[in-house]
């Protein structure tokens, strides 16, 4: 049976300490962008692609709005969600295990000793067929719900890398097939509401994700992102109908640093409990992502070392608390 992992790399929990003291920049809006213009004409959709160039390049996120995805599906996903997390104990630890390899998973910690007010139940998603059989059968509707949801978000996930290659140079059908079977997983993360007695307000410790990509939906606000050309949290608004979409560490590497991941974290959330449920999408898992070769030249040589999932999933263990990203260990070192 294939592994599923944590969804995270390692802590930036120093990192960020250090930077909560920085003084607070000027916020800058995130790009919103309409994804429907994808598929309206050449014109609209080159348009359409340079936006989704820009905003990876530049912020490394960005929120979709006009994605096709009906607000019941989303509505499901986090309703779907929230009824496993109210279960008892007893049903949820039916899928307890500290073991990153199992291909579902629940848990009450990310095992970094900081994100104590988190639970998560994690599964993989594709193709549903293999995977829907191990998800929860409670609450009732968790499987045709998160089902619908999760299968919505592989079309999203394959529209949004088609552009991201094309932004890249390296055609939209770059890697497709690879892509269709590759990697979902999801995480769905349950977070207390905190209080004026809560002395760390930190839901979920700053990390990047291994995919190529990240599609975050959110109950209500408490992801907060770091742009690599900043020293400052950005809050990620949890705008009504929305998703977020980060750039993950395997992306940075195919990119050979054209993008870069995105370092986030979850803030508790002072006005209620906080649902969220992360699609992540990547290659299969013992699929080796290296520098495209076409973005590889004498004035750009490679900049990381050739990985799969898999070897994501052996770094994790030794490196969940030594602040270090999976990306970074990557990097090939200048001469
Ligand atoms: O809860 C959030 O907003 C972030 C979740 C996340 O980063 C993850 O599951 O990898
Ligand atoms: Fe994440």
């Amino acid at each position: 049976m294939p592994a599923v992992a944590g969804s995270s790399s390692a802590s930036l929990y120093m990192a960020s300490q250090q930077k909560r003291g920085a003084p607070p920049q000027q916020a800058r809006p995130l790009p919103v962008i309409d994804l429907g213009r994808l598929s309206m004409g050449t014109a609209s959709r080159a348009l359409a692609v340079q936006d989704i160039a820009l905003a990876c390049r530049e912020r490394g996120c960005f929120e979709v709005v006009n994605h096709g995805i009906s607000k019941s599906c989303m509505q499901g996903a986090l309703e779907a969600a929230s009824e496993f997390f109210k279960l008892s104990a007893e049903q949820k630890e039916e899928f307890a295990s500290d073991d990153i390899r199992q291909p579902i998973r629940y848990d009450t910690s990310s095992r970094d000793g900081i994100s104590m007010s988190r639970s998560f139940l994690k599964h993989y998603a594709n193709p549903l067929d293999d995977w829907i059989k191990l998800w929860p059968t409670q609450p009732p509707t968790y499987r045709e719900k998160m089902g619908e949801y999760a299968v919505k978000m592989q079309g999203v996930s394959m529209q949004l890398m088609e552009a991201i290659m094309q932004g890249l140079g390296l055609g939209p059908l770059y890697l497709q097939e690879k892509l269709e079977g590759g990697m979902q997983f999801m995480a769905l993360n349950s977070y207390l509401q905190s209080s004026a007695k809560t002395i760390d307000k930190i839901g979920l410790a700053p990390h990047s994700d291994c995919g190529f990509l990240t599609i975050l939906l959110q109950s209500s606000p408490g992801l907060e992102v770091m742009h690599h050309d900043d020293d400052a949290w950005t809050p990620v608004p949890a705008i009504p109908g929305a998703l977020h979409v980060h750039v993950g560490d395997h992306l940075e590497v195919l990119s050979n640093g054209r993008l870069k991941s995105l370092v986030h974290r979850a803030v508790l959330n002072p006005n209620e409990p906080r649902i969220s449920v992360a699609s992540i999408h990547g290659l299969w898992i013992d699929e080796v992502v290296h520098c495209a070769e076409e973005l590889v030249d004498e004035n750009h040589p490679a900049m990381y070392r050739a990985s799969s999932f898999q070897d994501f999933l052996n770094f994790l263990p030794a490196n969940m608390n030594k602040y270090k990203r999976f990306v970074e260990s990557l990097r090939i070192d200048k001469p």
